[in-house]
């Protein structure tokens, strides 16, 4: 970790519109600027601390030192993430909700999650079969919102796909700083959380039958600490943190189908999937393609780092993208290599697209099994089960629009199924380490 003391102060009175315009490049590019992993700016008139790297983000795991309360601004909660949910708590409250998660994710359910994914796809496969046109991340998040409502226990009727897939998808498409991407944003989440509200409702009362290892039936029925049930605003939140996020997977896969595109040479090496390559590709397009570029918290109680004063209530920011970039961390960080994580060790803090450390213990993606197994089973299937041509399209991605994709958005033509049954996908063995 490279740390100037006194810690280095950002040019600038607030550096919020440089924030925006600079994107994913904003962290690493100061961080490299001023030599220094932690630096100190102002950030929509607040203080902010920044940093990055393994030993940062070792520090901002800590729960004894920061807390997530009024750690999100508020335009973020009304659009991407919601009000009340497992991303706001701390201490045991936190503890308790991120349990109710985790009993989601057992190998069992794992290996539902990946069965389903793979069938929605393969049925729209047969649709793309029929199509002159068919644009990959657009066609992805509806079989990605198909996934998540029925792995969930959520009923969805097929004449709504199209429009849960959008307002999935506005939701995760909101939280950049565009004035007009939040409202649609926030739109959305009104909509969702009202569905799913009555949605909750139906399950405690009985209508809906979701089964008892469901996202729907066990968030409906969550107790809090105090032994109540959740409130069904905040349970429609919750249960919307697995469907909106699933859906939210389509940037990586539609960044995975372009990799498999420019690097050729990975084709032959997913359909051998010798020494588990499916899983070294996933995580190379989890550590190279940018989602999510950061994460705040705040001070719980003051402390001393590198001689820095971290005051009691400081707004933390830690570099998500720039740590998997980081050149202490990764050789060639900006060079696509998925047999950099043949020999991987393995670490809670040096890989941290979904953030870092335990998922019981602290706020790490609770759905990270969920992500991985889609993705692998994913670039698997396109790899062996079908054919497609990707004509001459504008694959350039902007790194300072946040989220990003292609600006073409994957095009692909001729699709072609290659299998007719999905047999030797279902004998196919990925329950094992996922991550
Ligand atoms: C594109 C895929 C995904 C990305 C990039 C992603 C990223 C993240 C990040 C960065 C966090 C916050 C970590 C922190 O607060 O320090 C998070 C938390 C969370 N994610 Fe994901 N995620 C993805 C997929 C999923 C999926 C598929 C699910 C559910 C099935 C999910 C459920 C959650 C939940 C419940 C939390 C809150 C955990 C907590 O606060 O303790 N995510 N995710």
């Amino acid at each position: 970790m490279n740390v100037k003391t006194p810690i280095p102060k950002a040019q600038g009175i607030d550096n919020t519109l440089a924030l925006i315009k600079e994107g994913f490049h904003f962290l690493p590019g100061l961080r490299k600027e001023l030599e220094s992993d932690i630096f100190e700016t102002r950030l929509m008139g607040q203080k902010v601390i920044c940093m990055g790297g393994k030993e940062a983000a070792e520090m901002f795991y800590n729960n004894n030192l920061f807390k997530r309360k009024d750690a999100v601004p508020t335009s973020i909660k009304k659009s991407l993430l919601g009000e009340g949910g497992v991303h706001g708590l701390d201490d045991e409250a936190h503890k308790q909700r991120k349990r109710m998660f985790l009993s989601m994710m057992t190998p069992e359910r794992l290996e539902d999650v990946r069965k389903i994914a793979v069938n929605e796809l393969n049925s729209k496969v047969a649709e793309w079969e029929t199509k002159e046109n068919v644009v990959f991340f657009e066609e992805i998040k509806e079989v990605l919102t198909r996934t998540g409502c029925k792995w969930a226990g959520i009923p969805l009727r097929d004449q709504d796909v199209k429009q849960r897939a959008w307002e999935l998808g506005e939701m995760v498409d909101s939280f950049g700083g565009s004035v007009a991407r939040f409202r649609s944003g926030k739109k959305a989440r009104e909509s969702q959380e009202k569905w799913l509200k009555g949605i909750v409702k139906n399950v405690r009362s009985g209508k809906i039958p979701a089964p008892a290892n469901t996202a729907a039936y066990i968030i409906s029925h969550h107790r809090e600490p105090n032994g109540k049930q959740l409130d069904a605003q905040i349970a429609a939140v919750e249960l919307n943190n697995i469907i909106r996020p699933i859906v939210a997977t389509a940037y990586y896969l539609t960044f995975g189908a372009m990799a498999l595109h420019e690097h050729p040479e990975t084709i032959s090496s997913l359909k051998e999937n010798k020494s588990n390559y499916s899983l070294m590709f996933t995580q190379e397009v989890r550590r190279f393609y940018p989602f999510a570029p950061a994460m705040g918290a705040k001070v719980k109680k003051s402390f001393y780092w590198y001689n820095y004063h971290f005051k009691k209530n400081m707004l933390v920011i830690l570099d998500i993208f720039g740590t998997n970039h980081h050149p202490d961390i990764w050789d060639h960080p900006d060079e696509f290599n998925p047999e950099r994580f043949k020999d991987w060790k393995g670490s809670p803090f040096s890989f941290i697209p979904q953030g870092g450390g335990d998922h019981h213990i602290g706020h790490r993606c609770a759905g990270e099994w969920v992500t991985v197994m889609i993705m692998r089973s994913f670039f698997q299937y396109l790899t062996e089960n079908v054919t497609y041509t990707v004509p001459d399209q504008n694959l350039n991605y902007s790194m300072t629009r946040m989220p990003t994709v292609p600006k073409s958005r994957f095009v692909i033509t001729r699709v072609k199924k290659l299998k007719k049954s999905l047999h030797d996908l279902e004998d196919n063995e990925q329950t094992h380490t996922v991550i």
